[in-house]
């Protein structure tokens, strides 16, 4: 009988198992070091601190690529190419999808079991995630006092830094518009990149243009609608993290020290593109 018929697959001839001296799945990708990067705190080790810790890694791994992306699609703005740039923002729509999606597996973390590992925690918080942060900053939600927060690691406090010294995502995008000949005001061009953005009355005639004679700007006006995708996808996750944080420690204060559920609820006001929104009231008159 030939192993087919037992049900086992023949390996090829071809196949390479002698790995010596050679590149191999497990050290291109780092894997010795990825994989024994878990570290349960909790004593006698809970079961499902494990899946609280993967859930962090993944979303943090994510979050690093999302950066990536972000930080090619300003630059490709930055230098006139427009299409390269929302190829950028489509593949972080994907990844935001699939960031959102993950919260139904920290959902299955039932409130007495997180209860039984949350105080070994102590005051750790995703409020200090320094790529999340990062990621607040490039999409335009600048805020100085995050700083401080990251003053005992030198690395980070430069990672987040250099991203608040930086134009936003809009903040190209705009630049950008400005130079196709939309009458993208000066208060927007030279505006202080550090400081939030803030909603700019004058700025809703140029968007107002791209949405009206949306076959003339078509490029633009695509553009925009990827920004609100961009944006509602943001708050999809917000969303889910702040239903996730009530199923699971109800009113209670965080970690991080602050209210909680109220302090999460909150970020559901803030918005990072606010003319594309203001420009929907008054579309079709
Ligand atoms: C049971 C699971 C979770 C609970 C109970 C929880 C709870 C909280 C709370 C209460 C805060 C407010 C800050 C504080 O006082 O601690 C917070 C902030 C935060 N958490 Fe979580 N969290 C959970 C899971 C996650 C996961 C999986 C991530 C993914 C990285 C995450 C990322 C964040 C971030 C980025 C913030 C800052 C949000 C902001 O500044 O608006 N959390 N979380
Ligand atoms: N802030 C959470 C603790 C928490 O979720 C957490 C703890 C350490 C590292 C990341 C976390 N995730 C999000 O805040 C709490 O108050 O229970």
């Amino acid at each position: 009988m030939s192993t087919e018929q037992q049900n086992e697959r023949a390996l090829e001839a071809g196949i390479v198992t002698d790995m010596s001296g050679r590149m191999t799945y497990g050290s291109y990708l780092s894997l010795d070091q990825l994989l024994t990067a878990q570290h349960p705190v909790s004593v006698p080790e809970h079961h499902d601190e494990l899946l609280f810790i993967i859930q962090h890694q993944t979303t943090e791994l994510w979050l690093k690529q999302l950066l990536h992306e972000l930080s090619s699609a300003r630059e490709l703005l930055a230098s006139d190419d427009l299409r390269e740039a929302l190829k950028r923002v489509a593949r972080v729509k994907k990844i935001q999808d699939v960031m959102t999606q993950q919260w139904a597996i920290l959902a299955t973390l039932t409130p007495t079991e997180y209860a039984q590992f949350r105080g070994a925690l102590g005051s750790s918080s995703g409020f200090q995630s320094v790529q999340y942060r990062a990621v607040e900053f490039a999409l335009g939600n600048k805020n100085e006092k995050m700083l401080s927060v990251f003053r005992d690691h030198p690395a980070n406090l430069a990672l987040l830094t250099a991203e608040w010294e930086k134009p936003t995502l809009y903040d190209e995008f705009l630049r950008y518009a400005s130079r196709r000949g939309l009458p993208i005001p000066a208060e927007i061009l030279d505006r202080d990149v550090r400081e939030p953005y803030r909603e700019t009355p004058s700025l809703v005639p140029a968007i107002r243009e791209i949405y009206q004679n949306h076959q003339e700007n078509w490029d633009l006006y695509e553009a925009c609608e990827d920004l609100v995708d961009l944006e509602d996808n943001f708050q999809f996750w917000r969303f889910r993290h702040l239903k996730t944080v009530a199923r699971t420690i109800g009113m209670k204060v965080g970690t991080g020290g602050s209210s909680g559920v109220g302090f999460l609820q909150r970020a559901l006001d803030l918005t990072f593109f606010p003319e594309l929104y203001t420009v929907r009231t008054e579309i079709g008159g």
